[in-house]
């Protein structure tokens, strides 16, 4: 997978290089490259931004070093997949995630100030397939915190990435299961921490009664702290007695 970053803080994406996503890349599963979109301001200062039209506060994103630097990095007539974080787009779930990580190519926009001149957009969306996406409802200086969000659940979805390829099928979000509900309480030793010890369940080697125990807590913890998500799981008539308790 290709990914490329636009962004007017390129320093921000060092991290890259050590987390998950630094394994991905030195196994050349990766393939980073992060762009000064300065580079594509021409005027002595290198300005990227200007008032808005029809006033207001802050300033906008000009469109000219936008549409010359997505220009530069998915020269046409090639296409790759631009990906705008912002507070106004649709919700990056783990759905969109493992999309993403089907991906041979992404594009990402690092939006700083109130926001990119639309017409950016509207011009990319013509040759290529455009998202934008939020990753919550906040605002941020900058798309720059996004991307990493994005490109971090992103990778650790791509083979080979995570030690154990497991976790990520059993993800509580994987769109793979029938089922969308909050990971449960981990333990590991010691088995008694500070006279706290770990649910006998999980040391009886009862893998049925585990199971059931795990899907109990992850029940009960889904119904307490997100509701809304309890009814996209089918339920039988053990998860309500969970429920009921
Ligand atoms: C591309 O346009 C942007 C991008 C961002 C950075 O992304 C986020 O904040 C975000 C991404 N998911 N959740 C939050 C911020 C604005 C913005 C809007 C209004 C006032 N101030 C700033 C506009």
């Amino acid at each position: 997978m290709r990914l490329d970053i636009v962004t007017i803080f390129p320093e921000y994406f060092a991290p890259l290089d050590v987390s998950l996503l630094g394994k991905a890349r030195r196994r050349g599963d990766v393939d980073v490259h992060v762009h000064d979109l300065r580079g594509w301001a021409h005027d002595r200062h290198r300005t990227v931004d200007d008032t808005p039209y029809g006033g207001g506060p802050g300033m906008v994103m000009k469109p000219e070093p936008w549409g010359e630097a997505l220009d530069a990095v998915v020269p046409p007539p090639s296409s790759a997949r631009l990906v705008v974080p912002t507070p106004s787009g649709r919700p990056f779930t783990q759905e969109l995630a493992v999309e993403y990580a089907a991906e041979p190519w992404l594009v990402f926009a690092c939006g700083r100030y109130e926001g990119i001149d639309a017409r950016v957009i509207e011009d990319a969306r013509e040759r290529m397939p455009v998202d934008e996406v939020s990753i919550g409802d906040y605002v941020l200086a900058g798309g720059e915190v996004a991307v990493l969000v994005i490109v971090e659940a992103v990778s650790r979805l791509l083979p080979g990435v995570l030690g154990n390829a497991d976790s990520v099928t059993d993800d509580s979000f994987a769109p793979g299961r029938m089922e969308a509900l909050l990971e449960g309480p981990v333990y590991t030793k010691p088995a008694t921490w500070r006279g706290r010890d770990v649910p006998d369940v999980l040391m009886s080697g009862n893998h049925g009664a585990i199971a059931r125990w795990r899907r109990d807590q992850a029940l009960r913890r889904t119904a307490a702290r997100r509701p809304e998500l309890i009814g996209r799981n089918p339920l039988d008539e053990a998860d309500r007695r969970a429920l009921a308790e």
